[in-house]
């Protein structure tokens, strides 16, 4: 690997020792002996054999006295990304998964959601949550909140003061006939969606439209032009259930599919991360591709929620932007370490079905776990043969 310089504006760390990563040509490289500096701002500045340190210290303008070595078995590595995590439901998260979504949205997670009109009790869950994933590992995280202003905008807040990057969703969702107390009216969830997104300190917001189901075509249709005219991701779930794909299609006759239902109301952009895909045709990826939107893989909640499996190798031979989610509280860990397990055990059962295809390997989902993760949420177009930009690429997480 070469080095990579970038004036240096001044450096505030120096850390020598092993680095373990991936790359757009490598699933999973490790640099041994690496020196990496890091800037005032927390920005990675260069990093280069460690044999070239003192060449380093002159030109950067650190003292070598300064440089902070690993220890035995210690490593770097990138910070993990999860793309899709509900931070209102980490307070069940492990329990009451015997029932399948449509009928576990409705038992449990609706009227669990429906609590965070309590800021205290918010602020209590997001705090818990935050700290727990960042522990985790989790630098990144993409999160659903609940349809609550004013707790969705505490759950930045505190991810932004613990030093987590985030994107936050205010849930927006105008049909609940099962939970008629967790919706909003259909202007209330524009408005307040509006009030969320100009309000909202460091941290980012996604338009979050729940799913098809529970938003009527004219809620879908002003979120689009809302992430439209502010240039904002998009996050939701698509096909993660085959009685939700059906409902789906019963409840939008006009459109072809459900990925043509989030295309004709402007959701499906190259900003747009969709949590599930189990049940997407080829046809569908394709519009996925070439819209340039992600898909959020969460093997453990698709196993406990008895929703499907993912088919990886074929999304990717789609080319689809894909990352890792941990979906708590469909899933029981708030850990992507955990995810990486449940992909690999969730591949290997597809393989055992059909023997022809190869089960995933860990090296390619640690891939999933940072670059892809982190390209899924960075807005960039494959289908037009851009790039990822930078910044995304170089966040690194220290293991100790
Ligand atoms: O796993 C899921 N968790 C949810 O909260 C949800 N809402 C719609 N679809 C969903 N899927």
């Amino acid at each position: 690997m070469s080095g990579r310089h970038d004036t240096a504006a001044g450096i505030a760390r120096v850390y020598r020792g092993s680095f373990v990563h991936s790359t757009r040509d490598a699933a999973l490289e490790i640099l041994n002996d690496f020196v990496l500096g890091v800037d005032k701002s927390g920005k990675i500045t260069f990093i280069e054999e460690g044999k070239n340190v003192d060449r380093l210290a002159q030109e950067q303008g650190f003292n070598t006295a300064d440089v902070e070595n690993l220890g035995p078995g210690e490593f770097f590595m990138p910070g993990m990304v999860d793309t899709h995590i509900h931070a209102s439901q980490y307070t069940y998260m492990g329990t009451a998964l015997d029932l399948p979504l449509l009928q576990w949205l409705n038992t449990y997670t609706f009227p669990v959601e429906s609590r965070y009109r309590d800021l205290k009790f918010a602020r209590d869950v997001y705090t818990k949550v935050v700290k727990r994933t960042l522990r985790n590992g989790t630098t990144t995280a993409c999160y659903f909140a609940t349809i609550h202003t004013d707790a969705s905008l505490l759950l930045g807040q505190i991810a932004d003061d613990l030093g987590q990057r985030a994107l936050v969703g205010k849930v927006c969702m105008d049909i609940n006939p099962m939970v008629p107390q967790y919706k909003e009216l259909l202007d209330e969830s524009k408005d307040e969606t509006l009030r969320w997104v100009l309000q909202y300190p460091r941290v980012k917001p996604v338009v979050t439209p729940r799913f098809a189901v529970s938003c009527s075509s004219s809620l879908l249709d002003a979120l689009g032009e809302i992430a439209r005219s502010s240039g904002l991701h998009i996050q939701s779930h698509i096909s993660e259930n085959k009685e939700e794909v059906e409902l789906v299609k019963q409840l939008f006759p006009d459109c072809l599919s459900y990925t043509d239902v989030y295309l004709k109301h402007g959701l499906l952009t190259d900003k747009t991360v969709m949590a599930h895909g189990c049940h997407l045709t080829d046809e569908e990826l394709k519009i996925f591709h070439k819209n340039g939107a992600s898909i959020s893989h969460c093997p453990s909640s698709n196993i406990s929620l008895m929703s499907g499996i993912l088919n990886v190798r074929n999304v990717q031979k789609h080319k689809v932007k894909l990352g890792l989610g941990t979906d708590v509280a469909g899933g029981y860990s708030a850990s992507i370490l955990d995810a990486v397990r449940r992909a690999i055990d969730t591949s290997k059962v597809l393989t055992i079905e059909h023997p022809q295809l190869r089960p995933l390997t860990f090296e390619e989902v640690f891939w999933l776990a940072t670059l892809g993760g982190s390209e899924g949420m960075a807005s960039y177009n494959p289908s037009e043969g851009n790039l990822p930009p930078n910044h995304f690429r170089y966040v690194l997480f220290h293991s100790s």
